[in-house]
């Protein structure tokens, strides 16, 4: 054998022998420590605790009896997948008592915002007793209040399960900037009390009440909500930033949906880099003395249109009690109150 065959030889010789290592070693991996289980059953997505369990892997109890589904009859007046064929929850899309019957085990933890500062502690009182009526009932929530005026927090009696914190937090005085301001705080709230022991959260304006079920239909990743004001309106006339110096800038003939600033959630994770980065980009838009149209409500789509929603909620999860009832609206679940702008809001 001359240099040059020893030398090829060789070669082949260690590249076997690599390919060798490399399938021993994918096929003796041992699980990572955040993908073992821990006390679970065999079934596996029993238990809380397992984390590689995949996002949408839903397991039903055993014999669960519950109506047929159907893909030939159902809703048929509203559309119940996006383009991203992500679902649109409406009345009549999903049945409530086979998902909470999938959920119950998951032993799920869900969290709620609300903000309550200057005269808006006024609308905390219906809020949290119509919350007990219809938000996730007979599942674990913590309501975490924020207002300048703790004293003024209603005493209402909550179901076993359900506590409620109320955080102090100053006032300001404009209401865009109180009501932009909760993204920075809903952001240190998951950092420094949530991410470890909750689930999901939903952020909610406090000045609406709820009417109907809002529960495990609603929950996915990252979820929000259609505004109720414009589901009908041409994108170009949608009220998104349109300044292209605003971080929040969206063009013509761009956008999806125009997404609710009152209602919003999903997973922790997923809701804390929704609400760093916009506001961050809040705050980076300030600094060139740029406020968006609609604050952060504006961030909020420009975030939803590059990052889709998970799970869309139909205009039922936050209607306003002055608008008539669609033909296409079956229920209201939760919905915004009439209220005096000029005499609740510190600023016209
Ligand atoms: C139904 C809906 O999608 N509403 C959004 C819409 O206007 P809205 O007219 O619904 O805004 P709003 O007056 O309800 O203010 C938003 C929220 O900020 C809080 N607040 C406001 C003022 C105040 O003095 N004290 C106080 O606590 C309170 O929780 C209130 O619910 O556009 C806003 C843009 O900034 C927000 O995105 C709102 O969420
Ligand atoms: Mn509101």
């Amino acid at each position: 054998m001359n240099l040059l065959s020893i030398k090829a030889v060789s070669g082949i010789f260690l590249f076997v022998l690599l390919l060798g290592v490399m399938y021993n070693f994918n096929t003796n991996r041992t699980l990572e420590p955040s993908e073992k289980t821990e006390g679970t059953s065999v079934d596996g997505c029993a238990a809380k605790t397992i984390t590689f369990c995949p996002e949408g892997h839903l397991k039903s109890p055993d014999h669960l009896k519950y109506k047929q589904p159907s893909i030939i009859h159902g809703r048929t007046n509203v559309v119940t997948v996006t383009p991203w064929l992500a679902p649109v929850v409406w009345e009549g899309s999903f049945n409530p008592n086979l998902l909470d019957a999938i959920y119950k085990p998951k032993n799920i933890s869900i969290a709620a915002t609300v903000f309550a500062v200057g005269k808006y502690t006024m609308f905390l009182k219906d809020f949290l007793e119509t919350a007990e009526q219809h938000f996730f009932v007979g599942f674990t929530v913590h309501m975490h209040v924020f207002t300048d005026k703790p004293k003024e927090v209603p005493k209402v009696k909550m179901a076993a399960g359900r506590k409620l914190t109320v955080h102090t937090v100053p006032s300001a005085d404009r209401w865009q900037e109180i009501s932009a301001r909760r993204m920075e705080i809903i952001q240190k709230l998951i950092e420094e009390e949530l991410q470890d022991n909750t689930d999901y959260i939903f952020c909610l304006d406090v000045d609406s009440k709820f009417y109907d079920r809002w529960g495990t239909e609603s929950l996915d990743r990252l979820v929000a909500v259609i505004h109720p004001g414009y589901y009908k309106t041409n994108r170009d006339v949608l009220p998104y930033e349109r300044r292209p110096s605003s971080k929040a800038y969206i063009g013509l003939g761009e956008g999806d949906f125009y997404y609710c600033g009152g209602a919003y959630g999903g997973q922790v994770q997923e809701v804390h880099q929704l609400t760093k980065t916009c506001s961050e980009n809040f705050k980076d838009d300030a600094k060139k003395g740029i406020e968006a149209a609609w604050q952060e409500e504006s961030h909020l789509n420009r975030y939803m249109w590059i990052n889709k929603p998970t799970k869309l909620l139909s205009p039922e999860y936050l209607w306003q009690d002055f608008k008539s009832k669609e033909p296409e609206i079956h229920t209201i679940r939760f919905s915004g109150v009439i209220k005096n702008y000029a005499a609740i809001r510190p600023n016209a």
